[in-house]
C-alpha cells in the first residue's frame, strides 16, 4: 500500500462555555483535520492537530505548513510501513502538533492494514483497563466555579481538575475553599496552574495548600516549562504531589524530571510529544522509573482524543486521563472513537481508531 496524498481542512467546534486557564480563554475548538490517502480503495488515516501556540508554538497555518512542505514531500509515493514514524520525528524539531496529526493517521492506517483496533495493534496484551476522567473547571470567580463544580458532579463527574494561577494566589486558595466546602468530600479536587507561578508563590501556595487541608491530589505544573530542577524541588518538599505537564514534551524532557525528582506525576499529550510513537518513548522512561502517568489533551475534539485513548489503553503505565475537551463541545461532530459514559471513556468497536471516516473525509473529498 502507497501513499498517495494528504488532505486537510480547518474545523471549527463552539463550546457550551468559554474554557479558562492562566494561559488562555478558548470558546472555539480549532481543529485541523488531517487525512492520509493510499492507493487501496477506502483505506484513508484520520489525525487532528490543534494551534495551542501558548504551549506547543504550533499555529494554524504553520501546521499546514509543516504539512505541505515537509510531510507531503516526505510520504506522498512511500510503502506504508512502521518506519514512517520515526521519520516524521527526524525530519523536523518542533512542530509536535502536525507530527500528532500524521502519526495518529499513520498509526490508523497501520492498525486498519492489520485489522486491529489501535490499542491493540500497539499492545497485544492490553489486559481490562477501565478510565474515568475528570472534568476542568474553568478559572471564573468563585462563586461561578463553584457552580460549575456542583453541576459537573451532579453529571457524574467525581474528579475535577480546578484551574489556578491568574491572580494572587489568596485568590486561588480562596477558590479552592469554597470549592471544597460546597462539594461532597468524595469528590477529588486537583489543580493545574499551567505554569503561572514565580519561584516565590509556587512556594507559598503549596506550603499553604498542604496547611490548609484541602485535600487536593496533585498540583500541575506550578512553574515555567523549562523550570525543572525548580519542579522537582517543590514535589519533593511538600505532601501535595506535583504533576508535570508543560515541562513534558520529549523523552529528552522526560530524564530531566528523573533526574531532578519531578517523578511522581506526569502529565502525556500527543499534541506535545508529536503522536504516540514518541508517546511510547515517554511512557517507557516512566515504566521503568515507576512514574504514574495520566494522558491529557489540549482544546482536542473527538478524533486527536480517540488516538490518547487507544495510546492510554495499551500503555500500561497510564493510571488516568484528563479527556474533557470533547465533553465541552456544543454539538459532537465526530462519530466513532471515544464514548462516554458520564465520566467513563471507552471505545466503539471497528479497526484502526474506529473513527467514522467517511463522514468527516466526504469534506475533503467533495
Ligand atoms: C482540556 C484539558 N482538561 C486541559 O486542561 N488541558 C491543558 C490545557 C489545554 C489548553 O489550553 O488547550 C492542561 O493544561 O492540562
Ligand atoms: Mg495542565
Amino acid at each position: 500500500m502507497f501513499i498517495t496524498d494528504i488532505k486537510y481542512y480547518r474545523y471549527g467546534t463552539p463550546l457550551k462555555k468559554p474554557f479558562k486557564t492562566s494561559l488562555r480563554t478558548v470558546e472555539v475548538i480549532e481543529s485541523i483535520y488531517v487525512f492520509i490517502e493510499t492507493n487501496v480503495d477506502g483505506f484513508v488515516g484520520v489525525g487532528e492537530a490543534v494551534p495551542t501556540y501558548v504551549i506547543t508554538g504550533d499555529t494554524k497555518g504553520g501546521i499546514e505548513a509543516a504539512i505541505e512542505e515537509v510531510f507531503k514531500p516526505l510520504l506522498i509515493n512511500k510503502p506504508l510501513s512502521k518506519d514512517l514514524l520515526q521519520e516524521i520525528h527526524e525530519i523536523i524539531v518542533g512542530n509536535t502538533s502536525a507530527k500528532a496529526a500524521i502519526d495518529m493517521a499513520l498509526y490508523d492506517l497501520l492498525a486498519q492494514d492489520a485489522e486491529l483496533p489501535l490499542y491493540k495493534y500497539l499492545n497485544h496484551n492490553p489486559g481490562n483497563k477501565s478510565l474515568e476522567t475528570c472534568y476542568t473547571v474553568s478559572l471564573n470567580e468563585a462563586d461561578e466555579m463553584v457552580a460549575d463544580a456542583l453541576r459537573y458532579v451532579r453529571e457524574g463527574y467525581n474528579h475535577l481538575k480546578i484551574k489556578v494561577g491568574k491572580d494572587n494566589v489568596e485568590t486561588d486558595l480562596n477558590r479552592l475553599k469554597a470549592l471544597r466546602n460546597a462539594l461532597p468530600t468524595k469528590v477529588i479536587l486537583s489543580a493545574d496552574a499551567n505554569q503561572a507561578w514565580d519561584e516565590e508563590s509556587a512556594h507559598y501556595a503549596l506550603k499553604h495548600f498542604d496547611e490548609a487541608n484541602l485535600n487536593i491530589e496533585s498540583i500541575e505544573q506550578p512553574v515555567n516549562r523549562y523550570e525543572y530542577s525548580l519542579l522537582g524541588e517543590l514535589a519533593r518538599g511538600y505532601h501535595i504531589p506535583v504533576m508535570a505537564d508543560e515541562s513534558l514534551f520529549s523523552p529528552y524532557d522526560a530524564n530531566q524530571l528523573i533526574e531532578t525528582g519531578a517523578d511522581k506525576l506526569w502529565n502525556i499529550k500527543l499534541m506535545k510529544s508529536g503522536g504516540i510513537f514518541q508517546a511510547l518513548k515517554i511512557h517507557a522512561i516512566a515504566k521503568s522509573h515507576n512514574v504514574s502517568c495520566m494522558v491529557g489533551c489540549m482544546m482536542e475534539t473527538h478524533v486527536s482524543v480517540t488516538a490518547a485513548l487507544h495510546f492510554s489503553l495499551a500503555a500500561d503505565q497510564v493510571e488516568r486521563v484528563d479527556f474533557d475537551a470533547p465533553l465541552m463541545v456544543l454539538q459532537r461532530e465526530v462519530q466513532g472513537g471515544i464514548q462516554y459514559d458520564k465520566a467513563k471513556v471507552f471505545l466503539s468497536e471497528g479497526n484502526g481508531l474506529g473513527i467514522d471516516r467517511a463522514y468527516l473525509y466526504k469534506k475533503v473529498s467533495s
